[in-house]
């Protein structure tokens, strides 16, 4: 009567902490990860015949992830992401592909007295480096990189104007607006072969400059659009990073309404008078896009 049709299974949120500590300098560096671990293969008569024997526990993919968190680096997150999924398809004939999302969670060095501190973090905003890795068995490994909860504010340089209006249009035209966002930005790399290349690249530098185009760009960008300025991120970064085959951004517009004090003695507070303002929660624009490189003519 019924069949399965797609299946997968694995330990989410495993909380993962590791140090290094540099017996010369006393200089500790420490990493932070939230993983999940998904298999997928030869698993199906776990689910319609109750065999077990097929099945690599969960808290079995949860010990391996501290095993291999000690014997291997964890940062950059997709070297770390692409030795988990290795291990598990290679280590299990049955397992055919291994989904890896690894959370990375900022801890910034304090500064004090104007000197790094050796031994000493903080949290310093939510935002959240995210990598998903994809290994198959035959295949290649894909990974795609993502900054997350990122919040920016720029209080003047954009403006949105010359938009379609018919009679559902209420939206006053404006020239001068604040812009808000909380950055979703992901990076698609190209496939890769096999452990040996993912290891080659250079993961961290990539995050850098995808971090420094997005914030430089928000910046400085004469917003037309929050989709205007969205394009030249995903285009710069392309250009930055040779293998990457593909941008993404996911951009709420957190809006930040006038308000009318009118009422109250003549305060002036619109338009060009306007500096209080009341932030809106809900509901919110979403702006999206995937850019990818136009692909070479043939001479
Ligand atoms: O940058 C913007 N893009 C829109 O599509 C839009 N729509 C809207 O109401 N305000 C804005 N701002």
């Amino acid at each position: 009567m019924s069949q399965l049709s797609y299946a997968r299974y694995g330990k989410d949120n495993i909380r993962l902490y590791k140090v290094d500590k540099n017996e010369k300098t006393g200089v500790h560096t420490v990493v932070e990860q939230t993983v999940c671990t998904l298999l997928e293969g030869d698993i199906e008569t776990s689910y319609t015949k109750a065999d077990n024997s097929v099945v690599v526990a969960t808290d079995t993919q949860k010990q391996t992830t501290y095993i291999l968190a000690k014997q291997n680096p964890i940062d950059p997150p997709e070297h770390f992401a692409a030795v988990l999924g290795d291990h598990f398809i290679k280590t299990y004939p049955h397992i055919h592909a291994a989904h890896v999302k690894i959370i990375q969670h900022r801890w910034t060095r304090m500064a004090i007295d104007g000197k790094l501190h050796p031994h000493s973090f903080y949290r310093d905003s939510n935002e959240i480096r995210v990598v998903e890795a994809v290994t198959r068995e035959g295949e290649g490994i894909t990974i795609r990189s993502k900054i997350e909860k990122l919040l920016v504010l720029k209080s003047t340089g954009s403006a949105f104007h010359g938009f379609h209006r018919d009679e559902y249009t209420q939206l006053p035209e404006a020239w001068d607006r604040i812009l808000s966002t909380e950055i979703e930005a992901g990076w698609k790399w190209k496939m890769f072969k096999d452990l040996t290349e993912v290891k080659k690249v250079d993961f961290n530098s990539a995050w850098v400059k995808a971090r420094d185009i997005t914030m430089k760009t928000f910046a400085e960008d004469d917003s037309a659009s929050v989709q205007a300025t969205m394009y030249k991120m995903c285009d710069q970064i392309l250009a930055a990073v040779p293998l990457v085959e593909a941008v993404d951004y996911a951009l709420p517009n957190k809006h930040y309404f006038e308000i009318d004090l009118s009422w109250h003695k003549g305060i002036k507070n619109k338009g060009k008078d306007a500096t209080v303002f009341a932030p809106q929660s809900d509901p919110n624009g979403l702006i999206q896009c995937t850019v990818t490189r136009k692909s070479k003519s043939k001479l």
